[in-house]
């Protein structure tokens, strides 16, 4: 168990962690003293031994005993909150950076509600764990064993029969532990779906509304909540039904050794002291043990959110050699590559190509032949899966990729914006930018002009996924982004689709500034915007079937000819 907890949670936590649970571990000791010390006083009373003087110096002991307990409370209470709380935000800072340094690969495996489980409930549920259930079962164990040891002490008979009794329950604690566990996996899951459907639910209402599916997908989501409720009550009943019982033999565990305890000192083999003692013992081993109990069964619903989380931290991060390295050229080359999204379903097939510095590349095809996983591979979004690909001569898989991603722009197809201002939006953490280089930036990508019409300009506050902007605004937006970062790569898909044809030419100029003695890899449909580039590659089903430049491959009359008549054609109908 601590082996598990120590992979999650920082070496200093942990530590405090330790230290909290053994001083929670001595308030459990403590606790004891209570026992002890009704023990005597009603030993002396039996005894016919108690004065005045024995019952102070009980009071006493059991006084300094509560004000220590006090201490070592307030203590290892205190301890285990604050290093609990600091472990947790500790791990979910470090699930965070290491979510970013996962192949993407991983997001396809995993849905965003279980993401969203996994990062929010689960978190929620390992510190409740370890700041609850492990400093609690600790101090009831101790007590456990203390209270043990003393009825076996006071009546060995007795007390090995009670313990025999309640070890009738140690088989129950492994079926328990099983049935939490697998119904308990279950419940997560569903939770997992359910969080998925709310999202689903929320984010597709647009779509919904104008197919006239409101009522269907509401549907969805009522279901996937009963299935919750119903995977919640089977768990708490798949727990009761170990729960139960042993609950039941601890507590038949004591009425059984009252009769015979009673019978014994009828026969005259026990003496009423030792009964009373022995009675007083069991009894509090009686109502500890049904403590323990419930804390444990708990304590196993949630220990497996550790699992959980240790399901994160273990997948295969993306591996590199090199923290940072002086590119000799920005020139990206494709040797060999082959790539498969899904086992089987080749995406890219043996691609290769050179894209040269300073020069623009253009991507063409049909949709689904493999251009944007092009831009997917030189950014490690994903890793080829054989061959190689190079920028200045070192394979991108060597470099760590947040130092491969600093030296490359990118204005990609779905343009995602943080909830925050758009100042904020465009400078994107670059701490070396002044308000006017943002400006600037803006008015190159030709949206200063909208942001200034915004109620509060560049401070407006964008919603969440940029919501509130359209569709071309927000492209605008992310190409003032790449101006303002000036990476020698830049990576361009769909960059105008959003556009109008206004738009789209003002764009196409601030492109061109920015493109400019940089190495350009570009997709675009509308084939006019890539004509006087250097090279054009046409794609199909993930091969490249032509490449040069548009005046050669005019020439050569083969599919990107074809292409290009059919949108010179399709032009002259519009006119
Ligand atoms: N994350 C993914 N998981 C599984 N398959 C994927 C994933 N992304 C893309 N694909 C598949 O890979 C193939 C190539 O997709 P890709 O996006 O590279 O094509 P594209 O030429 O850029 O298309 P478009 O012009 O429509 O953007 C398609 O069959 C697509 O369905």
């Amino acid at each position: 168990m601590f082996k598990r907890i120590k992979l999650l949670i920082d070496a200093e936590s942990y530590k405090e962690i330790k230290k909290a649970s053994f001083l929670l571990i001595a308030d459990g000791i403590f606790h004891g003293f209570n026992y002890g010390m009704l023990f005597f006083t009603l030993l002396n009373l039996v005894n016919g031994t108690l004065t005045s003087n024995k019952v102070l110096k009980y009071t006493i002991i059991m006084i300094a005993a509560s004000l220590i307990r006090y201490f070592l409370l307030n203590k290892g209470y205190t301890k285990v909150q604050i290093s609990g709380s600091k472990a947790i935000k500790n791990l979910r800072i470090r699930m965070g950076d290491y979510i970013r340094d996962i192949n993407m690969g991983f997001f396809n495996k995993n849905n965003i509600g279980e993401l969203t489980n996994i990062m929010t409930n689960d978190l929620r549920d390992f510190e409740q764990w370890i700041t609850h259930m492990i400093p609690t079962s600790s101090k009831l164990l101790v007590l456990l064993i203390y209270l043990t040891i003393t009825i076996i002490a006071i009546q060995p008979k007795l007390g090995l029969i009670q313990i025999g009794i309640i070890a009738v329950c140690l088989p129950l604690i492994g079926f328990c532990s099983d049935a939490i566990k697998k119904t308990g996996y279950m419940s997560k899951k569903v939770r997992a779906r359910m969080l998925s459907r709310v999202i689903e639910y929320v984010k597709g209402m647009e779509c919904f509304k104008s197919f006239n599916l409101v009522g269907e997908s509401f549907k969805n989501l009522k279901n996937s909540l009963l299935d919750l409720k119903k995977e919640s009550i089977r768990l708490e009943l798949n727990a009761a039904k170990y729960v139960m019982p042993m609950t039941i033999i601890i507590n038949i565990s004591f009425p059984i050794v009252m009769a015979i305890g009673v019978n014994d000192f009828i026969r005259g083999s026990i003496d009423a002291e030792n009964l009373m003692m022995f009675v007083i013992m069991s009894l509090a081993l009686t109502n500890i043990m049904r403590g323990f109990i419930k804390i444990y069964a708990e304590s196993r619903y949630f220990s497996l959110s550790c699992d959980k989380l240790l399901s994160i931290i273990e997948t295969p991060q993306i591996s590199h050699d090199l923290e940072k390295y002086n590119f000799k050229n920005y020139d990206i080359e494709f040797k060999n590559v082959d790539f498969e999204y899904i086992e089987g379903k080749q995406v890219l097939k043996n691609i290769s190509f050179l894209a040269k510095e300073n020069q623009r590349t253009a991507l063409v095809g049909e949709s689904g032949s493999g251009k944007s996983t092009v831009l997917n591979l030189i950014t490690r979004f994903w890793d080829a899966g054989s061959g190689e690909i190079t920028i200045g001569g070192l394979d991108v898989k060597k470099l760590y990729v947040d130092e491969l991603l600093r030296h490359i722009s990118m204005v990609f197809q779905d343009v995602y914006l943080l909830q925050d201002t758009i100042y904020e939006n465009i400078r994107m953490g670059n701490e070396n930018v002044s308000k006017e280089d943002v400006v600037n930036a803006a008015k190159l990508a030709n949206c200063h002009d909208f942001i200034m019409k915004l109620p509060e300009g560049y401070d407006t506050v964008i919603q969440e996924g940029g919501e509130s902007l359209s569709g071309g605004e927000k492209q605008r937006i992310s190409i003032a982004r790449a101006i303002l970062k000036d990476a020698p790569i830049v990576l361009l898909d769909e960059a105008t689709a959003s556009l109008d044809a206004d738009n789209e030419y003002e764009i196409q100029n601030a492109i061109k500034k920015i493109t400019k003695d940089k190495t350009v890899l570009v997709i675009a449909h509308r084939l006019n915007t890539i004509k006087d580039s250097d090279q054009i590659l046409v794609f199909e089903d993930g091969n490249i079937i032509e490449g040069g430049s548009h005046d050669e491959l005019i020439v050569k009359g083969g599919k990107y000819s074809g292409m290009y008549k059919s949108m010179c054609e399709a032009k002259e109908w519009q006119i």
